[in-house]
C-alpha cells in the first residue's frame, strides 16, 4: 500500500441475511484527506466504516486501514496480546461514534482524563476539552450533558489519541448552528495538522463545507466519488435564470450563458430586472438526483 494511502478497499461485500448491505464497493481515501460519506437511511455507511473500524466482520474484499486489516487486527486485540500490532492499530485511528457521552457519575474531565491513559501519546485533556468548546463544563457530570455537549464529549474521546484517522459518524446530529460552525473549524484545524478524516453525515451543507472528496452511497454501493463541487458534473449544470415581467409573472430559463442572459435582460427592462436570480443546482439537488428521488 503506498504511503499516502490511509484507506485502501476492494470489492468490500457484507450481507444479513439476504440483505445486502455492501455490494462490492471498492475507496480509496488519501492521508491527510476529508472524505464524506453520504447516502440515504439504510445505505451501508455504518456497516462500512464499522468494518473499516474492525468493529464488523465482512464476507468478502480486501482492507487495508493504515496498513492494516482491521479484521486481523480486531482478532488480535480481542487476543490482548500485549504490543500486538491491533493494540498499536487502535491507538492510530480515533473514533466517534453516534450518542455516547454519558458516563454516569464521572464529570467531563474525568472521562477526558481516564481515557487519555489508553493511548500512549494522548494530548492534554484540558486543552482538548476546551478545544471542543466544553471548557464550562469541565466540571459537569456527564449525565447534566445537553445533546449537543454530549457529542463535543465524544468528540474530544475522538481525538484525545492524537489519532492519524479519525472516523465520525454523523458528528453534528443535534448541535445548534453555532455549535455546528465551531465544530467545522475543529475539524478544518485537525484537517490542518494533517489528521485523515472519514465522516458520514445527512447534512450536505457539512459535507460541502468541510470534505475534500465526497462518496455517495447508494444500496450499498458506491455510486461516485468526487470533490463537492464536481459531484455529478455539477460544475457544468446549467444556471437557472429567474426574473418577474412587468405583469409580475415569474418567468425562468436555463442558461449556459447566464451572464449574456442578465445582459440582456438588464437591456430589456432598461435598467434593474425585477426579482432576479441566477442559481445552479446545490450539492443536494446533484445528491437528490443520484439516489433517485427525482
Ligand atoms: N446488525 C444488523 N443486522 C441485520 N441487518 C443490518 C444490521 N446492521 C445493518 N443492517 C442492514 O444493513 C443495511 C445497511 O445498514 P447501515 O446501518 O449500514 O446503513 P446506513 O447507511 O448507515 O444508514 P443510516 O443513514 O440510517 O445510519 C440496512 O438494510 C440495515 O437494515
Amino acid at each position: 500500500m503506498s504511503d499516502d494511502v490511509a484507506i485502501r478497499v476492494r470489492g468490500l461485500r457484507k450481507a444479513y441475511g439476504d440483505n445486502v448491505a455492501v455490494a462490492d464497493l471498492d475507496l480509496d481515501v488519501h492521508r491527510g484527506e476529508v472524505f464524506a460519506l453520504l447516502g440515504p437511511n439504510g445505505a451501508g455507511k455504518t456497516t462500512t466504516v464499522e468494518i473499516l473500524e474492525g468493529y464488523r466482520h465482512r464476507d468478502a474484499g480486501e482492507v487495508q486501514v493504515l496498513g492494516i486489516d482491521p479484521g486481523a487486527a480486531a482478532r488480535g486485540s480481542a487476543a490482548r496480546t500485549v504490543g500486538n500490532a491491533g493494540r498499536d492499530w487502535r491507538s492510530r485511528v480515533g473514533i466517534v461514534l453516534q450518542g455516547t457521552g454519558e458516563f454516569d457519575e464521572l464529570t467531563v474531565a474525568e472521562v477526558v482524563h481516564h481515557f487519555a491513559g489508553f493511548y500512549p501519546d494522548a494530548d492534554d485533556p484540558d486543552k482538548v476539552i476546551a478545544r471542543v468548546g466544553l471548557a464550562g463544563k469541565a466540571r459537569a457530570r456527564t449525565h447534566t450533558l445537553s445533546g449537543g455537549q454530549k457529542r463535543r464529549l465524544d468528540v474530544a474521546l475522538g481525538i484525545i489519541g492524537r489519532p492519524e484517522l479519525l472516523f465520525l459518524d454523523e458528528p453534528t446530529t443535534g448541535f445548534d448552528p453555532e455549535a455546528r460552525r465551531e465544530f467545522w473549524e475543529l475539524i478544518r484545524d485537525l484537517a490542518a495538522a494533517g489528521t485523515t478524516i472519514v465522516l458520514t453525515t445527512h447534512y450536505l451543507d457539512e459535507a460541502e463545507a468541510l470534505a475534500d472528496r465526497v462518496g455517495v452511497i447508494a444500496a450499498g454501493r458506491l455510486v461516485e466519488v468526487a470533490p463537492p463541487n464536481r459531484l455529478g458534473n455539477r460544475q457544468e449544470a446549467l444556471a437557472t435564470v429567474s426574473w418577474r415581467t412587468p405583469e409580475g409573472k415569474l418567468e425562468s430559463e436555463r442558461s449556459a450563458t447566464p451572464t449574456a442572459l442578465v445582459t440582456e435582460l438588464a437591456a430589456r427592462f432598461a435598467g434593474e430586472v425585477p426579482g432576479l436570480t441566477v442559481t445552479r443546482p446545490t450539492l443536494e439537488d446533484i445528491y437528490l438526483q443520484m439516489i433517485g428521488h427525482r
